[in-house]
């Protein structure tokens, strides 16, 4: 049976990263792949693809909300008739990890191979339940460590990886649990939800717009961005280019794409406002002129 990782972790902790640095340096493992995206546009979907010959997508919000499972199943069994050495769950940075470790667990036709779990070193403080999700992991990687000056020690038993762009050795995947210990010790107990939804008190905003934005507009809406806005990420059309956009917490980057996709952006955050978020990123269209001067507010913090 092909065994399944599951790969969690908070939002903007660095799933995504991690799982496209797996899938360059596995050598020939054949890594299949299911992506749960958060919100209605596919950007973690986008990020991945171009790794990997095939893979499955879920965009209709968050995997661990699926009642019996049945989808996520159905896809499982697609990948696990593929000869796969493994099968990875990238699962959004809302999705329980509990619920989705059970649906792992009952699903037929695979194993359950382990849950990776993300932690972001800057922002711990964010993270809702890390210590309960921190005790269902079976590797921790702390990741980010390239944004603190002293590495903080984490509040549990499993091992705890520091790296930085998500930079774990592949091997650690399968070698993370031998095969008769680790999480098939878990109880469904353990695994029950024994607080409210994670991402009840959040919201995405989906955002798709052809026309460009002004760079003045749009950082200025950045830099006044709702607190609650903790995670932004996709493509910023500006007459002179267009980039993809992260944001975690207060960190911002902006990496310059070769085509010219029109915006498109997911944003994410506790108490915001889609409905005022989404006319203000409207009225960040810009209206007239754009000069390579104007371009300078995005350009320092292109990488
Ligand atoms: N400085 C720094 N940035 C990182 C590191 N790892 C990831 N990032 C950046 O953090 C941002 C979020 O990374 P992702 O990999 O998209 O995070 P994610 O967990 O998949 O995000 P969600 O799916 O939205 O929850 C991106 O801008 C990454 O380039 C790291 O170790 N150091």
């Amino acid at each position: 049976m092909t065994p399944v990782v599951v790969l969690a972790g908070f939002l903007g902790s660095g799933k995504t990263t991690l799982l496209n640095h797996l899938l360059r340096t596995s050598g020939g493992t054949r890594i299949g792949v299911v992506v749960n995206d958060f919100g209605r546009i596919n950007i973690d979907a986008f990020a991945v693809s171009a790794q990997v010959d095939s893979m499955v997508s879920l965009s209709n919000g968050c995997l661990c909300c699926a009642v019996d499972g049945t989808e996520l199943d159905e896809m499982l069994a697609k990948l696990a008739g593929a000869d796969l050495d493994v099968i990875v769950i990238e699962a959004s940075g809302l999705a329980e990890p509990s619920a989705l470790v059970r649906l792992v667990l009952q699903s037929p036709g695979v194993s359950y191979g382990g849950l990776i779990y993300v932690v972001d070193a800057v922002e711990l403080d964010a993270v809702p339940h890390l210590e309960r999700d921190l005790a269902l992991a079976d590797l921790v990687v702390l990741n980010k460590v390239d944004r603190v000056s002293t590495v903080p020690s984490l509040p549990c038993a499993a091992p705890v990886v520091p790296v930085s762009f998500g930079r774990i050795d592949p091997a650690l995947l399968f070698e993370v649990r031998p095969p008769d210990t680790g999480p098939r010790q878990l109880s469904f107990d353990d695994l029950e939800d024994h607080s409210t939804h994670t991402h009840a008190s959040y919201d995405s905003v989906s955002f798709e717009c052809p026309d460009p934005f002004h760079p003045k507009l749009f950082m200025d809406f950045l830099a006044a961005r709702p607190e609650g806005l903790f995670r932004a990420k996709g493509f910023v059309r500006f007459p002179l280019g267009t980039f993809m956009l992260q944001t975690v917490g207060a960190a911002v980057s902006f990496t310059p794409v070769d085509d010219d996709a029109p915006t498109q952006l997911v944003l994410i955050g506790a108490g915001i406002e889609p409905e005022s978020l989404t006319d203000w990123l409207l009225a960040c269209v810009a209206d007239g002129p754009v000069t390579e001067q104007d371009m300078l507010w995005v350009l320092r913090y292109a990488r």
